[in-house]
């Protein structure tokens, strides 16, 4: 669209035509050392990124209203903007003012939006996460087909999975991704599923999605004649693939990213979690939010941030492959077989920085020296490591030493040519080492002498005008210039003075001046520093076009980098935390001894309590095998749930596993559901959440699944709760037949293990003492006998009157259970309403037993008055505690 109106400006005018072709972004209209924005995008600015909105002219008779941020510091404010969820175009000036100059002096410096920057396509070190990915996700639809593609453009990392568009929501928990493309059609059916992940939405038209020319794109992209090259694609498969190729073509605006040639992902291959299983297991990311307090942060013991990207990745994603567990868990081994070995690859690992995010900038050309420093010094890391594995045995490692050849020219290459602190930007310059390029070095060493020659002239020019402040100074705008306060000014402007010095500026305080030979030296320094600049430019490009032609052998010895780290970490983790191989076979065996919680244990150790570990066994040859756990609250029920399910995740991971012994038969699925939270932001009640989980398990669960259940059925009335809660037991025991752990307060549900085989009770330990319960976390066969909700309520702090009164009602429910329905209205009816004082006996009772029980420890005979005396004190406080 062009606007022709005589009342626009040219600039206005260009700025409008701009801002017409990207309507859904915010424009960065670069102007000299600024990007500013205009209208209403600058008012969405200035109030995102809290900085002063101002006007500038008119159009159409209102105000412009305007804001700027310094180019130079746009990246902090670009961060602050895609997080509150706006995606910026950025334009830039595409040739130099002066060139627009000689067109005629109206005419407007040519611009154009060179990158759309959305989430999804981040690749500064500043804007991302360097421990996570950052994914952009297709969904494609194609008739009865879907599929699922995602992209990392700063690792390079592309795949893609046939999948069904119920599993779309699952899969992206999984992945977690930042951004999400889908066709424009399918935006309202879609748009609630995605948002629930907190991903950015965007909608393309049909046409992005057209498998027949998402062929053609894809072919185009990797140059090859056929997409057969990277194996056989469903028609939905590659019109996300194809989608992603042409929104990255869309936003990178002619920049295209080195990506990978796209890997099949099957969904058979990994243990399916849906959403809820994933924060109800709190696997990367805790209830809260954040990293702290996840399964992964947890475990995470990887040196650099592409293992610790792997590491999430095997962790959202366990393995069902028994060959891919095993070859993972005997590199493990490896690694722990030699302590000093593992020591050794570690410190090699923890100096190579992220080759994988290096590339990825060098290659869209936001890189810079130090992302050729970056693969420079992991390159110098290769040797020791090869060195290492050399030693090898399983498989995987040898296939990573491979990995690692063939970048000597390279290396060397990188240590002659770049200093050893390079700067970030191309333009900085400084960052070719001496001795490289003759050229170089006398461009260097004329503008490093015309430097030395100018502090001569300081020194001159202050003796002979006698004034002994004068400096010479240099500014952007008057480059070098002689200045002296403005008490000289009459002086210097005089004769003879005013003959050598030429006035060129008054400021407040100050005078500048130049003399003729200060202006020469000054166009010598110039001409000799950018002559140098524009070798060192020529020097980059050159080292550039080096690395990207190793770039396919540089990713993959990026691949294996983090491999190793990430075995190492895990074989480091195993040897610290003292955890176990576990034996992982197609059976289904489920048998964990004395198994830990990696989570709380760590908690608990920081606290300087112990951790008491415990069993399980669901192992079931046919059929379905169900532990029932009862016990008090605070006992550590929902702990051991999820442990066991942490444990066989881990296993399948390819880790060690906190335990003293694992056998864990392949899990395919693994559900984990929590007597329900509110959701209140969708409107659905607790009990509502609850039953949708719930029946998404029924539904779903096979003969495979590990399903843990705590305490389904607590959001609804009593009665109701618990028959849906034997409904939903006896379900997955006849029909989905799975392996399970269900915790529960129903003790009812416990006559369940009599009538169903496979059905076992087990229960939480506890102590009762005088009224106060004392947890022993210890998991014992059998059925809690009560539930000491009371006592617990106690040590909580409820206050001393409501506890009473609550063992009363309690008691009189209880009685009124025994003797029927009738009677216990009786009897709640004659409970006095105001007897908890008169009922407070029992609790004093406890106080004196703990004064007797001191009592009885004091032997009379073996202590001194004084002491006696201490002991008599301490009796008198208890009592009045
Ligand atoms: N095996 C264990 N060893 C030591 N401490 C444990 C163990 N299991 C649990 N705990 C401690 O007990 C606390 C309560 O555990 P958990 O939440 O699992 O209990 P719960 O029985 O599920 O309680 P509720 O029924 O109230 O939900 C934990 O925070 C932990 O500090």
């Amino acid at each position: 669209m062009t606007v022709a109106n005589a009342a626009v400006t040219p600039m206005m005018a260009q700025y409008l035509d701009i801002k017409a072709a990207h309507a859904g972004a915010l424009l960065f209209y670069r102007m000299g050392d600024f990007y500013e924005l205009f209208f209403d995008d600058a008012v969405q600015a200035a109030e995102a990124l809290d900085i002063a909105l101002t006007k500038r002219g008119k159009h159409l008779g209102e105000d412009i209203q305007m804001c700027g941020v310094p180019v130079h510091s746009a990246e902090g404010y670009l961060l602050t903007l895609i997080r509150k969820g706006f995606r910026v175009a950025v334009c830039e000036q595409l040739e130099d003012p002066a060139e627009a100059k000689k067109r005629g002096s109206k005419s407007v410096v040519k611009r154009g939006v060179v990158r759309l920057v959305t989430p999804g396509t981040l690749t500064e070190e500043t804007l991302l996460e360097a421990r996570r990915h950052n994914f952009l996700v297709a969904l494609a639809e194609v008739r009865d087909e879907a599929a699922i593609a995602w992209v990392d453009i700063s690792t390079g990392e592309l795949r893609v999975m046939e999948t069904t568009a119920s599993r779309f929501a699952p899969e992206l928990a999984r992945l977690a991704p930042s951004e999400v493309i889908l066709s424009e059609n399918r935006y309202s059916d879609l748009c609630d599923l995605i948002g629930d992940t907190g991903a950015a939405i965007t909608p393309l038209t049909p046409a992005s999605f057209d498998s027949a020319s998402a062929t053609k794109r894809l072919e185009a992209f990797w140059r090859v004649q056929s997409l057969d090259a990277f194996g056989t694609f469903t028609r939905a498969e590659v019109s996300a693939l194809g989608a992603l190729i042409d929104y990255l073509e869309l936003t990178q605006k002619g920049h295209l990213p080195l990506l990978r040639p796209p890997q099949r992902e099957a969904s058979g291959g990994m243990v399916q979690i849906d959403a809820a299983t994933r924060r109800n297991l709190e696997l990367t990311r805790s209830l809260s939010g954040t990293r702290e307090g996840s399964l992964l942060q947890a475990i995470d013991r990887t040196v650099t941030a592409s293992g610790g990207r792997l590491l999430e990745g095997r962790i959202s994603a366990p393995s069902r492959d028994l060959n891919v567990i095993r070859d993972r868990l005997d590199a493990l081994d490896w690694f722990l077989a030699d302590a000093a070995r593992l020591d050794r690859i570690r410190s090699a690992l923890r100096n190579c920085p992220d080759i994988q995010r290096a590339l990825s900038r060098l290659a869209l050309d936001r890189g810079g020296p130090r992302d050729l420093a970056a693969i420079r010094n992991a390159l110098a890391e290769f040797p020791a490591i090869v060195q290492t594995l050399k030693e090898q045995d399983p498989s995987l490692l040898s296939s990573w030493e491979k990995a690692l050849h063939g970048f000597d020219g390279l290396s060397a290459t990188l240590e002659d040519l770049l200093v050893a602190e390079p700067s970030l930007l191309v333009r900085d310059g400084g960052f070719i080492a001496e001795g490289c390029d003759p050229d170089l070095d006398e461009a260097r060493q004329l503008r490093d002498e015309g430097r030395g020659v100018i502090a001569t002239y300081q020194r001159r020019y202050a003796d002979e005008t006698g004034i002994g402040s004068l400096k010479i100074r240099h500014n952007n705008v008057l480059g070098y210039f002689i200045e002296t306060t403005s008490t000289h000014a009459e002086r210097m402007m005089a004769a003879p003075l005013n003959e050598r010095f030429i006035h060129r500026q008054t400021t407040a305080s100050a005078v500048r001046f130049t003399t003729v030979e200060l202006s020469e030296m000054e166009k010598k320094i110039l001409n000799a520093g950018s002559r140098a600049l524009d070798i060192e430019k020529g020097l980059y490009e050159r080292l550039k076009r080096q690395v990207l032609d190793l770039a396919p052998q540089l990713q993959h010895a990026a691949q294996a980098l983090a491999e190793l780290d990430a075995a190492a970490a895990l074989a480091f983790l195993s040897r610290s935390e003292d955890w176990t191989r576990p034996v992982v076979d197609d059976t289904r065996t489920f048998r964990i001894e004395a198994g830990r919680h990696p989570v709380v244990e760590k908690a608990l150790k920081a606290g300087g309590s112990p951790f008491i570990a415990n069993d399980c066994d669901l192992s079931a040859d046919l059929g379905s095998k169900l532990w029932l756990l009862t016990g008090p609250n605070m006992a550590g029920k929902s702990t051991f749930l999820r442990q066991n399910a942490l444990i066989a995740l881990l296993a399948q991971v390819g880790s060690h596993v906190p335990a003293g012994a694992a056998h864990i038969g392949l899990v395919s699925q693994l559900f984990s559901r929590v007597g329900a939270a509110d959701d209140l932001a969708r409107g659905r009640s607790t009990f509502m959440v609850e039953m949708v989980e719930t029946a998404a398990i029924l539904n779903q669960a096979d003969d495979k699944a590990l399903v843990i259940l705590d305490e389904i059925g607590r959001g609804t009335a009593t009665y109701d709760g618990l028959s849906i809660a034997w409904a939903t037991l006896e379900h997955l025991h006849d029909v989905n037949r799975c392996r399970g752990l269900f915790a529960t307060h129903y003790h009812e549900l416990t006559e369940l293990a009599d009538r169903l085989d496979g059905v076992v009770n087990a229960t939480v330990a506890v102590k009762e003492w005088d009224g106060e319960v004392i947890f022993l976390h210890e998991v014992r066969q059998g059925a809690a006998d009560r539930s000491y909700g009371v006592q617990v309520a106690r040590l909580a702090g409820l206050p001393r009157s409501v506890v009473d009164r609550a063992r009363v009602v309690l008691d009189a429910l209880e009685k009124g259970d025994r003797e029927g329905g009738a009677r216990k209205a009786t009897l709640i009816d004659d409970l006095p309403l105001f007897s908890a004082a008169a009922s407070a006996a029992p609790a004093r009772t406890t106080q004196e037993s703990i004064v007797e029980d001191r009592l009885r420890d004091v032997r009379p005979d073996e202590i001194s008055p004084r002491e006696a005396l201490d002991v008599l004190y301490r009796l008198k406080a208890l009592l009045d505690s």
